[in-house]
């Protein structure tokens, strides 16, 4: 089973990621496959830009777990998005020492539900859960992804509503 992590930066993917790699689960970190599908950097945005049509067609399917903020471009069998509460990946892109424009721009992706609007354009809702990290550990973030995968869990998203952090201006 191919089953996508993804989430706006700062949510916790590599964290969860390496708890799930510890405990067993086979990890693919997508930084490490798009490298031949960079078009250029954007150093405005301190980012790069991936031709991400080409990235998904080359993507070579794999049994266990895919990493990365673009993992539910992935056709994966099931998408869990991390979330996380504005003002606290706000604090945890400060800390991580990003820059204000980029953190602002995170910060509203997370407000307006980015990944999960663009991860319903891809996949089934029956195939998606949602997990707020806001106030859980690592460990038990990592716990709910297994849940899922086993079939203990069932899917749900949309219950996430952040937009008032877009009005309190963030
Ligand atoms: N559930 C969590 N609770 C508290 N802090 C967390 C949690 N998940 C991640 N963090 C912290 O947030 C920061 C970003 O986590 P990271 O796993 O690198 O996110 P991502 O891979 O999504 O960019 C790190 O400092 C990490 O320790």
């Amino acid at each position: 089973m191919m089953v996508g992590l993804t989430g706006t930066p700062g949510t916790g993917k590599s964290s969860v990621a390496a708890e799930l790699e510890r405990r067993g689960h086979r990890v693919v970190h997508l930084v490490d496959t798009v490298q031949p599908y960079i078009l250029e950097e954007d150093r405005a945005r301190q980012t790069m830009v991936v031709d991400t049509d080409r990235w998904v067609a080359g993507f070579e399917p794999v049994d266990g777990i895919i990493e990365g903020h673009l993992a539910h471009l992935i056709p994966c069998d099931l998408v869990v998005v991390l979330r996380c509460r504005p003002d606290v990946l706000r604090r945890r892109l400060e800390v991580r020492g990003y820059p204000g424009a980029k953190i602002a721009e995170n910060v509203e992706a997370e407000a307006l539900d980015l990944i999960l609007i663009e991860t319903l354009d891809e996949h089934p809702a029956e195939h998606v859960l949602e997990v707020d990290t806001t106030d859980l550990s690592i460990e038990d973030c990592a716990g709910l992804v297994e849940r899922f995968i086993s079939g203990e869990l069932p899917p749900s998203c949309g219950s996430i509503d952040w937009t008032d952090y877009l009005e309190t201006g963030l």
